[in-house]
């Protein structure tokens, strides 16, 4: 499944090339306001952080939301005191889109995560170019050398990368390759199996000044408190925040937790 999901992402992002040349992608990654500093912004103070997400649909759970405004709702997630917005821009399973991605950028002022199957630096510089401060890699699909390169690109453009574990494994290869930020998908992106015990598990070993990110099942709030008492610095959600129907108390909610 997850390579079936690079791959997608990837034929897309060649399709897109061969309309947008990478010089050109680049000269707009390049002329965009310089990338907002989402370490910051996630481990500010010493409460819990919300990456609120933007999230049509999964492969797991199918049809989620139909988010026909996604400007709109960045924007209730920012005033009920999101830290950063992930905005799904893969297209064939997720329903995204790098529009998607540029409407909400347009419509914060709070970092915003490109979350996508990244294989390769063009798909970086399309996320620069649309006004991401942050990228997604996930450990489980690239190579050890090929994750440190692409950090190390999004990192040359100012951007951060959210490095994404789902096991012990992929966190200490997360950690290899210098992660600034990193996730513990409670989601196996192979299995789709839950493993909510997993970033407790695995919270101690973050060294200090690591950000903490725990992913995925966040649907109440005893859920960030959970997480929150496990040391995370941020949690993830999506689906709790576009299937109920006041988005911006939820994560209001969700802070108090
Ligand atoms: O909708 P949830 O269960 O709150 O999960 C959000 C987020 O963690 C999940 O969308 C996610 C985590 N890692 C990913 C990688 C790709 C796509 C999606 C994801």
């Amino acid at each position: 499944m997850l390579d079936d999901l690079l791959k997608g992402s990837l034929e897309d992002a060649a399709r897109r090339r061969a309309e947008v040349p990478t010089a050109e992608v680049e000269r707009q990654a390049l002329s965009q306001a310089p990338a907002l500093d989402a370490v910051a912004a996630l481990s500010r103070g010493e409460q819990i952080h919300i990456i609120a997400e933007v999230k049509r649909a999964s492969p797991s759970r199918g049809r989620l939301a139909n988010i026909p405004d996604p400007a709109a709702l960045a924007k209730l997630y920012e005033r009920g005191g999101a830290a950063a917005i992930s905005v799904l821009t893969e297209e064939r399973k997720f329903l995204g889109s790098l529009d998607d991605l540029r409407a909400v950028r347009n419509s914060v002022s709070i970092p915003v995560l490109r979350k996508e199957f990244i294989g390769e630096e063009y798909q970086i510089l399309e996320a620069r170019a649309a006004g991401a401060d942050m990228i997604l890699l996930i450990v489980a699909s690239l190579e050890q050398p090929l994750l440190e390169r692409l950090k190390g690109f999004a990192e040359e453009l100012g951007m951060t990368a959210l490095i994404e574990a789902h096991t012990r494994e992929e966190f200490q290869r997360g950690l290899d390759a210098g992660a600034k930020v990193l996730g513990v998908n409670a989601r196996d992106l192979k299995t789709f199996e839950m493993h909510p015990e997993l970033f407790s598990e695995l919270a101690p070993e973050y060294p200090a000044g690591v950000v903490k990110v725990a992913e995925s099942a966040v649907l109440k709030p005893e859920h960030v408190r959970r997480y929150r008492d496990a040391g995370a610095d941020a949690v993830l959600v999506g689906e709790a925040l576009v299937t109920g129907n006041d988005p911006e108390a939820t994560i209001k909610e969700f802070l108090q937790a």
